[in-house]
């Protein structure tokens, strides 16, 4: 079963299209969103919370149409962002007061937990949270109505890495009841070599893949060698390459056809998950 299912989802702004993106995020799995700056992370992730609406495409979460069902499945989500919409002249308390009405299964105990484990005081106007502040005290929120289903917007952006890592805990934690689910958008990849199940590569408003982390790290290989190496029938076959006066370094998306290729002649490893965002940015060509 899918928490999440986009289908054919085409938003267009003057000088951006996230376009025809279909995408399952499994449940019971972290699913990694990633990509450049700029490639339509945000604009996916505002789409299936409802904030924008697609100019075409069909958004289903936890099984139930977004866009008619978007108060119930609401209350089975938990958004986590710095950019939570929140009242800022308002004090974490008095926020609370309005969020958790909302919320059938809300509960007080856990939220105070929270916001006591994440040094948050009540009496602070949302106004004067910092960026990683805001992040913690989302993360508060929902994690205290029992939700299915995280969303999160860049949450580790604006941690520090004491928290980031108190926060992966928290999320591991989480996916021990094996229905929930998380979709992370991120260009901090580091985060999702420790945690991440599933990787979904958008790059320029299109979806490149999405696949089991595992299988993407085995799939790709980073090939390094001298540039005599180098004709054009051989560059065709990199995602992305970089040359410098002594050799060359790239990305190529089938590993074994590479090592047929290059045989002894160059050098094969593994690739990380920055590695392939930066390849593929730089190669500029989509291949899925
Ligand atoms: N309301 C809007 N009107 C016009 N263009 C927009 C609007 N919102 C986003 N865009 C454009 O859409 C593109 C994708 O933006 P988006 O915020 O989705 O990227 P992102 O992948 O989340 O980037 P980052 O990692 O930098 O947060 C950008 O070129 C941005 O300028």
């Amino acid at each position: 079963m899918n928490a999440i299912e986009l289908r054919n989802l085409t938003k267009t702004y003057p000088q951006f299209t996230v376009d025809d993106v279909s995408l399952d995020v499994k449940q019971g799995y972290i699913t990694g969103l990633i990509g450049p700056n700029g490639v339509g992370k945000s604009t996916l992730i505002k789409m299936m919370l409802g904030i924008i609406h697609p100019d075409s495409g069909s958004i289903t979460i936890l099984g139930r149409d977004m866009s008619k069902h978007e108060i119930d499945i609401k209350q089975r989500i938990g958004i986590v962002s710095d950019d939570c919409f929140y009242y800022e002249h308002l004090t974490i308390r008095d926020m609370k007061k309005i969020i958790a009405p909302f919320y059938k299964k809300w509960n007080e105990k856990k939220f105070n937990g929270y916001l006591e484990q994440f040094e948050l005081s009540p009496e602070k106007k949302i106004g004067q949270l910092s960026k990683g502040m805001k992040v913690k005290f989302s993360l508060a929120v929902a994690l205290s109505h029992e939700a299915e289903l995280l969303i999160m917007d860049e949450p580790t952006s604006g941690l520090d890495p004491v928290f980031r890592r108190e926060m992966l805990d928290l999320l591991a934690d989480m996916m021990q009841d094996e229905r929930n689910s998380i979709i992370f958008s991120t260009h901090i990849t580091t985060d999702l070599d420790r945690i991440a199940d599933y990787i979904a590569f958008i790059h320029r408003g299109k979806l490149v893949f999405n696949e089991a982390k595992d299988e993407v790290l085995e799939r790709y290989a980073i090939v390094k060698g001298d540039l005599e190496l180098l004709d054009s029938d051989i560059r065709n076959k990199f995602i992305g390459i970089r040359e410098t006066s002594v050799g060359f370094e790239g990305l190529v998306g089938n590993k074994e056809e590479a090592a047929q290729l290059f045989g002894d002649y160059a050098v094969l490893t593994k690739p990380t998950l920055e590695d392939i965002m930066y390849f593929t940015a730089k190669g500029e060509r989509i291949h899925a």
